[in-house]
């Protein structure tokens, strides 16, 4: 995929919060436009004195004040009511599905290149099996759909991996025979019962960021009590992580809201910032994400460096990104885009929505029913 085929000039999915200190240079935070690399070193706890010149402070104000535009125009290209403005959208659109084709007219392809391999699957909540209202906690998942994932569980080794709080993310999945990563992966537990692909007889629980609990909390309230003044704004604990949400928030008070949530973090340089779609999500700086959790899901299933497997992963957020970016460089595999609109990703395939991602799994699942005929129906 060339530039061209990017609509909007996709803002960085990371926003580091973290004050780095360049010891030879006089800036003291990053620019606006600096991507600091995916998951990075912890910057040592707050707690030293650093001196600054008067010419730093002004450095810092200027940067300070870049940085806030750039969250905004992040803020702002997540929303597709702007993405519809561009005037080359059809254009673009029409190249982007050449490189990013339909999933389901690529059914047959895609079930060719599994020959002989296990199939995995990854699936993301909010925007894949659910569509996004401007309600968090009410973005249910049809009975359909949680039928459809049923079967599909039967059939191969899943795994919900989502943004969510993950006893949030059952609750509107209520499958238990399902592998969970929620909070972006920072939350892992293996089915409760009922999977025939279950590892051992211990339960699989791994929390990589159980020491970050006590600070999440902390900068949980302190969102809930400075967002108040925000008409629409919404803090949702996520357990590991903060999601911020500016849906339903008027787009004149965007820029307030960043900086509210800018200088709640200013005092956690071991929180960093992501976006997903109209959400300002807060997390650890640890080097963990849903690609991690990928792996780490696939090793917990005996997948570990294995070349007969075949994830497949289907999200529509930027936080999917990490995985998808995995996939690619594994060489086995895939990720799916839900999205409507072209976006920069490193998926393979699209789908425009949670109803088309219902037609794929239920492809998948009669695919695998005729081919094992003889056996009782699924
Ligand atoms: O990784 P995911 O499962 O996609 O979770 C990412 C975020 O999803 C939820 O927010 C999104 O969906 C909401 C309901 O449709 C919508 O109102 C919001 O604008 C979307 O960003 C969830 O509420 C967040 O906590 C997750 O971080």
């Amino acid at each position: 995929m060339t530039n061209q085929n990017v609509i909007a000039s996709e803002p960085k999915s990371t926003i580091n919060l973290a004050i780095t200190v360049h010891v030879s240079g006089s800036s003291i935070f990053p620019t606006a436009a600096q991507k600091p690399p995916a998951a990075q070193k912890p910057p040592a706890a707050p707690g030293g004195f650093i001196s600054i010149s008067r010419k730093d402070l002004l450095n810092l104000e200027i940067n300070g004040a870049a940085r806030l535009n750039a969250w905004v125009d992040s803020m702002r290209a997540s929303s597709p009511t702007h993405l519809k403005s561009t005037p080359s959208l059809t254009d673009d659109q029409g190249s982007w599905v050449l490189h990013h084709p339909s999933a389901l007219d690529m059914f047959e392809q895609i079930i060719e290149a599994s020959k002989g391999k296990q199939i995995v699957m990854f699936l993301d909540y909010d925007g894949t099996l659910s569509p996004i209202v401007d309600d968090p906690d009410r973005a249910f998942m049809s009975k359909k759909m949680r039928a459809t994932v049923r079967k599909l569980a039967r059939c191969f080794p899943t795994a919900i991996v989502s943004g969510r709080c993950r006893d949030k993310v059952y609750k509107f999945v209520r499958l238990a025979e399902l592998y969970y990563a929620g909070s972006h992966g920072m939350d892992i537990k293996g089915p409760a019962k009922g999977s025939k692909y279950k590892k051992g007889s211990e339960a699989l629980i791994f929390q990589p960021a159980s020491e970050f609990l006590p600070m999440i909390d902390e900068v949980y309230k302190e969102l809930i009590e400075k967002t108040k003044s925000t008409p629409g704004a919404k803090v949702e604990n996520n357990k590991f992580c903060v999601s911020v949400h500016f849906r339903c928030v008027d787009e004149k008070k965007w820029s307030e809201l960043a900086q509210v949530v800018r200088s709640v973090l200013k005092d956690y340089p071991k929180l960093r910032l992501t976006q997903g779609r109209k959400v300002l999500e807060i997390r650890p700086t640890i080097k963990w994400d849903k690609g991690k959790a990928l792996e780490f899901l696939l090793e917990s299933l005996g997948f570990a460096n294995c070349t007969d497997v075949f994830p497949v992963y289907i999200g529509d957020d930027r936080t999917d990104e990490d995985a998808f970016k995995v996939l690619r460089e594994r060489g086995h595999g895939f990720g799916i885009l839900v999205s409507k609109y072209p976006k920069d990703t490193s998926a393979s395939y699209s789908l425009q929505e949670p109803t088309q991602v219902m037609d794929f799994l239920q492809r998948l699942v009669e695919w695998k029913r005729v081919s094992l005929q003889g056996q009782p129906r699924l």
